[in-house]
């Protein structure tokens, strides 16, 4: 394999770790949102908020030079994952819900 792909593909794997751990990161802020919404009895989905997020994610992504569409699918593809999780901390409380990852 060339030098200069398998440099990349350090840089490649670097990203993609610090992509897990800000997932992570993330996903424990939602899971105290949700644990909060429960508690509150709001519903897992607010809409409004989601629209400013679209919005929002749309602008920096095509700043970045990235398609805005390739933002929303990334966006609702993670956005959806919380809304299950959180109907499931509404459902069984918040004490017996295993830790948020793509296929809980
Ligand atoms: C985390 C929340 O709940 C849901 C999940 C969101 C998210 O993952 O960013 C945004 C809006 C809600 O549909 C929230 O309301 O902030």
């Amino acid at each position: 394999m060339p030098a200069e792909i398998l440099r990349l593909r350090h840089s490649i794997d670097n990203i993609d770790g610090a992509l897990m751990y800000l997932l992570a990161e993330r996903f424990k802020c939602t899971r105290r949102v949700g644990e909060l919404k429960a508690a509150g009895g709001l519903p897992p989905e607010d809409l409004t908020r989601e629209r400013e997020q679209i919005a929002r994610l749309g602008q920096i992504a095509a700043d970045a030079g990235l398609d805005p569409a390739l933002a929303e699918d990334f966006r609702s593809f993670i956005v959806t994952q919380v809304k299950h999780h959180h109907a499931l901390i509404a459902a069984r409380g918040d004490g017996d819900v295993p830790p948020l990852d793509i296929y809980s």
